[in-house]
């Protein structure tokens, strides 16, 4: 049977990298895709294991080869999902986590039968503008732009699936393992009988 592919959005800043980090640590059977990003690193940041970084031009022939399954300009800077690793784990029956923005997600949702979407929301704009400042990644504007994103994103949540509001992270984390042994308890009807692939 094919791997289930789950798509993590939510502001930046609100958790989801924690969050997933966590669920990954106590849940086997789950690959992250590694996006690829024409940001720079940031300290700290490794090429290959928090993104691949590459350069505009590399970014835009990717996308001219069709390499990624989504692309986005997100908060001035271009991030996408290679397709291949991805096409390759679910064909093998491995569960796949994306960490992408809304507009990621809305491509996914359209070209990608079967995903399971999942918003991760902060408490309050206020915990989440004090998360991002805390955080001590992004500069002060780069902050601003996030945080008027924010607003945006927030209003797609009636796009996906389920809602998990990282206010306590233990109980964030509870949730989001919840999603996914549930979903991997859903009779998935093509295939569960080994029917028609
Ligand atoms: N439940 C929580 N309560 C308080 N702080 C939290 C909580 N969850 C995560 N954080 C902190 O918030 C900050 C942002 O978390 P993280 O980097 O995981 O967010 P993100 O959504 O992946 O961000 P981005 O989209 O920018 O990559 C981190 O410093 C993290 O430690
Ligand atoms: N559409 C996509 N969005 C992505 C992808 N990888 C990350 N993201 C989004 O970018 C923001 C900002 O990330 P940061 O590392 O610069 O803080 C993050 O919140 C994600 O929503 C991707 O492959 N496609």
């Amino acid at each position: 049977m094919a791997g289930i592919l789950f798509v993590i959005s939510g502001p930046s800043g609100v958790g989801k990298s924690t969050v997933r980090k966590e669920v990954m640590k106590r849940c086997s059977g789950l690959r992250y895709s590694i996006s690829c990003t024409t940001r720079p690193p940031r300290e700290g940041e490794i090429n290959g294991v928090d993104y691949l970084f590459v350069d505009l031009s590399t970014f835009e022939a990717m996308k001219r080869q069709g390499e990624f399954l989504e692309w986005a300009r997100v908060h001035g800077n271009y991030y996408g999902t290679p397709r291949k690793p991805i096409e390759e784990w679910l064909k093998k029956g491995e569960d796949v986590i994306l960490e992408i923005d809304v507009q990621g997600a809305k491509q996914v949702k359209k070209n990608f039968k079967g995903g399971v979407f999942i918003f991760i929301a902060p408490p309050s704009l206020k915990a989440l503008e004090e998360r991002l400042k805390k955080r001590n990644t992004d500069r002060e504007d780069e902050i601003l732009l996030r945080m008027t994103n924010a607003r945006i994103e927030m209003q797609c949540i009636s796009d996906y699936d389920y809602l998990v509001v990282n206010d306590q992270l233990e109980e964030a984390v509870n949730k989001l393992l919840s999603i996914i042994i549930a979903e991997r308890c859903r009779i998935r009807k093509p295939h569960f009988w080994g029917g028609e692939k």
